[in-house]
Formats: C-alpha cells, sequence, structure tokens
C-alpha cells in the first residue's frame, strides 16, 4: 500500500507539487501519469526517501521509506537505469546488493531466472541492451521480495517486444498482490496495463480514480486527459 498525503514540494523559488494526494492499492497497477514535468518523478523521489516534502507525508505499507528497517524487502524501485557499475557482471551486481542489504547472495539467481536474464548473469552491466538493464534494475527491485514496486518509465525505451514482456511482468506482480505504482506519460502504455489512474499536471493532482472511472465519456485515456486537464493537444506529450 502507498499512501501520499497532501504533499508540497517547492524547489528553489518555484512550488512543483501543490497537495499531491493518493492511494496505491495491493493486487492493483496503479498509473501515475502526466506530461513533461508534471511532477511525477519528483513525487517518486520523496515516495523513496530520496527527497524531502516541504510538508505531507508518503507512506510505504504505513510508514516513511526513511523508517523502513529493511527498505528492500517492503519496496523495490526502478528508477533510472539499472543501478548496477558498468564494469559488474549483473550476478555480481545482485550479490552485492543483496549482502550488503542482508540477504542471501543466492537470492541474486533467483531474481535472475524472475526477470528472464540466467542467460546474461556474466555480462557486464554496461553491455546490456536497454531492455536487458531495465529487467535487472527489476531484478534489483525484487531482490528483497517487496510487496511494493515502483517504476518511474518502465516501458520508455523499450521495443514492442520488451513492452509485451513488462507488461506481462507487471500484470503477474499485481495479481502475486503486489502494489504496483508505475509512472509514465505514455498514455496509449499506460491505458493498456492500468487498473487505476492517478493524473497529475502543472504539480497537482488532477483525477484519481479506476481506469473505467477516469475514461468514462471520453473514447482514450488521452482524450480523458486533455478534457480534464484543458491542455492543448501537441503539448508535451
Ligand atoms: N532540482 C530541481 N531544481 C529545480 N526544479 C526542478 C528540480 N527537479 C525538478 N524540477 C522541476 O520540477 C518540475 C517537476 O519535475 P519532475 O521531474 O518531477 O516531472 P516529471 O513529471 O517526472 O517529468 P518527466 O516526464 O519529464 O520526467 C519540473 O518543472 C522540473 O523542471
Amino acid at each position: 500500500m502507498i499512501t501520499i498525503d497532501r504533499v508540497s514540494k517547492t524547489k528553489g523559488r518555484t512550488q512543483i507539487l501543490y497537495d499531491v494526494s493518493f492511494e496505491a492499492r495491493p493486487g492493483r497497477i496503479s498509473g501515475f501519469l502526466g506530461p513533461n514535468g508534471a511532477g511525477k518523478t519528483s513525487t517518486l523521489r520523496i515516495l523513496l526517501g530520496l527527497d524531502s516534502p516541504q510538508s505531507g507525508t508518503a507512506l510505504v505499507c504505513g510508514r516513511p521509506y526513511r523508517k523502513l528497517v529493511r527498505p528492500l524487502t517492503t519496496v523495490g524501485a526502478l528508477l533510472d537505469g539499472s543501478g548496477a557499475h558498468r564494469a559488474r557482471t549483473a550476478r555480481a551486481h545482485l550479490r552485492w546488493v543483496a549482502t550488503s542489504n542482508g540477504l542471501p547472495g543466492s537470492r541474486a539467481d533467483e531474481v535472475l531466472e524472475i526477470v528472464g536474464l540466467s542467460g546474461a548473469a556474466r555480462k557486464r552491466a554496461g553491455r546490456l541492451s536497454l531492455g536487458m538493464s531495465r529487467r535487472l534494475g527489476l531484478a534489483t527491485a525484487l531482490l528483497g521480495d517487496p510487496a511494493v514496486l515502483v517504476l518511474d518509465e518502465p516501458v520508455n525505451g523499450l521495443d514492442p517486444a520488451g513492452i509485451r514482456w513488462m507488461r506481462g511482468f507487471l500484470r503477474d506482480s499485481a495479481a502475486q498482490g503486489r502494489t504496483v505504482l508505475l509512472s509514465s506519460h505514455l498514455m496509449g502504455e499506460l491505458a493498456e496495463i492500468v487498473d487505476d489512474v492517478i493524473v497529475i499536471d502543472k504539480g497537482r493532482i488532477v483525477t484519481h480514480g479506476s481506469l473505467a472511472d477516469v475514461t468514462a465519456g471520453h473514447h482514450t485515456l488521452e482524450d480523458a486527459f486533455f478534457a480534464l486537464t484543458a491542455t492543448e493537444a501537441g503539448g508535451s506529450w
């Protein structure tokens, strides 16, 4: 469960988040949707304890990230890239993250298997394709078998086969009872994957609900977004 409650954030003199509130629930894929610069990454960084809000709270399973005793066992995150040093092999990276977080090193091969990367276990991270690198990032997020997954733009830049694999992976994760929160500015892609939608624009939540509720009365999620925000089509999407 993810609970964001009235989070506001200022960078320099500019307010970038205004009373952002929403929930992401177990067993569902929640899509955090908004154009470039809307505030998605800033919100996720606060949720993951990488930044602090001026006010409000962001909780994972009822606690702020920084108060989680063993964070990897509660929440797995995929932000930029795989997080691995380029010269390290996929397996060595995973073993290092596992052992430095008090998890068994044997978990490395288990998560490589889960993300279909066993064959690339001995490849150096710097030599992985974008799709493989994304899978390595996911494998890292899964090391602690967390109940919550947070993914920033997980399908960005992936080819159709990679997108298809990611969709299946996220669906399976939710079906296993995980809370899955993913951000995207790709509305068409998101509409194919998510159960619930949270729309953010210019630092404010515009709407939040099931995909069916948010798109009711509109042809597509994209139509719903432009109707809700009155943003000109052809803008920054
Ligand atoms: N360190 C910073 N200093 C100043 N402004 C920042 C900083 N980080 C983000 N911003 C601003 O905050 C706003 C929200 O940015 P954020 O990266 O959260 O948006 P986003 O929805 O994730 O966009 P994108 O889809 O482009 O990644 C933007 O206007 C951005 O320019």
